[in-house]
C-alpha cells in the first residue's frame, strides 16, 4: 500500500485508518486532524498534523481521502488544490458532495475524484461501501480505491453517481436504523413489564445475533424471517402489525426518501 493523505480522522476516517494499518499502510502516511485525541490511538504509526497548512511541502500521496464533514469541504478542499498537479486519486466519503462540486473546490476538472459511501461497521471490518469513479480516474486508481474500501469490509461500484444519494440513505445511515431498532424493542419490552436492563440486553443480543445469522446463512432475509414465524404463533401477530403497508414498509420508504433528499441538499 502506498502512503496516503487522510483529511479528518473522526469516527469514519479513524475506522478506515485502523483497517489500512492492518493491511500494511506505511508510516509516511499523513493524517490531518485538528482534534489530537482522535489520532492518539495511531501515534507512531502515521504522521499527524493538526491542519492542512502543516502537510510537508514535498509530500505526494497516491491517494487523498476526504473524511471531514461535508460542511467543512468549502474550507478544506481549496487548500488541497496544490496536490492536483501530482495527480493523486481523491477518495471522498463525505455525504452529498458531488464529484463536480469537489472538482470545483479543488480548482477544476483535472482533479480525479472517487465518491464513496461507507458505514460504521467498518470499525469491525464489516462495513459496506459503494463507490463511484469520476472522470479521469485511471483503472489503477480505481483499484487502489477499491483496496482501501475493502480493507474495512465489502464494496461495490456504481456507474451512475446519482445512486450514491440513496446508497447514503440505505447503507451509509443504515446502522443507525438498526441501533434504533434495539432501542425501541427494549422500550417496548419495558412497556410489557420487563426490567429495563434485561430488555436492553435481550434487544441488543437479538439484533447482534440476527445479524450474525444473516451474515453466516445462505438463506435470504425473508426465509430467515419465515423460519421464526410459526403458523398461528406469536411472531405472526407482531408481524401483522409491523408489515401492514402503513407501518414499516411505508415508514421505511419515507425515512429513506428523507435521507436521500438530505444527501442531495448537502451537495450545495
Ligand atoms: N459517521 C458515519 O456513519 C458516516 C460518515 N460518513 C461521512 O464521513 C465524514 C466524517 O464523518 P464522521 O467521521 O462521522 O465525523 P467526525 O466529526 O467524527 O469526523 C470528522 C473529523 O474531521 C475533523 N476535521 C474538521 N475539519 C478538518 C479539516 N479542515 N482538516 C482535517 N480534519 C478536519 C474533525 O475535527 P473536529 O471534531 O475537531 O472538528 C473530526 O475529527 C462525513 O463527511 C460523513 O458524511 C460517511 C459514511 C458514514
Ligand atoms: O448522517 C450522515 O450524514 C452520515 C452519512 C451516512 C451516515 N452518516
Amino acid at each position: 500500500m502506498p502512503p496516503l493523505l487522510l483529511i479528518g480522522c473522526g469516527k469514519m476516517g479513524g475506522a478506515m485508518l485502523a483497517g489500512w494499518l492492518e493491511q500494511g499502510l506505511p508510516p509516511e502516511t499523513v493524517v490531518v486532524e485538528p482534534y489530537a485525541e482522535a489520532v492518539s490511538a495511531f501515534a507512531g504509526r502515521v504522521r499527524h498534523v493538526a491542519s492542512i497548512a502543516e502537510i510537508p511541502a514535498d509530500f505526494a500521496p497516491a491517494a487523498v481521502i476526504l473524511a471531514t464533514k461535508p460542511q467543512e469541504a468549502p474550507n478544506a478542499l481549496p487548500q488541497l488544490a496544490r496536490f492536483v498537479a501530482s495527480a493523486p486519486v481523491f477518495v471522498s466519503i463525505m455525504a452529498g458532495k458531488t464529484v463536480a462540486g469537489m472538482q470545483a473546490l479543488l480548482g477544476g476538472e483535472a482533479a480525479r475524484v472517487v465518491r464513496a459511501m461507507p458505514n460504521t461497521p467498518a470499525a469491525v471490518r464489516q462495513g459496506f461501501t459503494v463507490g463511484f469513479a469520476g472522470p479521469g480516474v485511471t483503472a489503477g486508481q480505481k483499484a487502489l480505491a477499491d483496496q482501501l474500501l475493502r480493507a474495512v469490509g465489502d464494496a461495490a461500484w456504481v456507474d451512475d453517481e446519482a445512486l450514491i444519494d440513496p446508497v447514503t440513505a440505505v447503507s451509509g445511515g443504515g446502522p443507525a436504523y438498526v441501533f434504533l431498532l434495539v432501542e425501541v424493542m427494549a422500550a417496548a419490552g419495558v412497556a410489557q413489564g420487563l426490567p429495563a436492563d434485561l430488555a436492553m440486553r435481550m434487544a441488543r443480543a437479538t439484533v447482534a445475533g440476527s445479524g450474525a445469522l444473516l451474515a453466516a446463512s445462505p438463506q435470504d432475509a425473508a426465509t430467515l424471517r419465515k423460519n421464526v414465524t410459526s403458523p398461528k404463533g406469536t411472531t405472526e401477530r407482531a408481524l401483522a402489525v409491523l408489515m401492514d403497508e402503513a407501518a414499516w414498509p411505508d415508514i421505511m420508504k419515507k425515512a429513506i426518501a428523507a435521507a436521500t433528499a438530505r444527501s442531495r441538499e448537502l451537495a450545495g
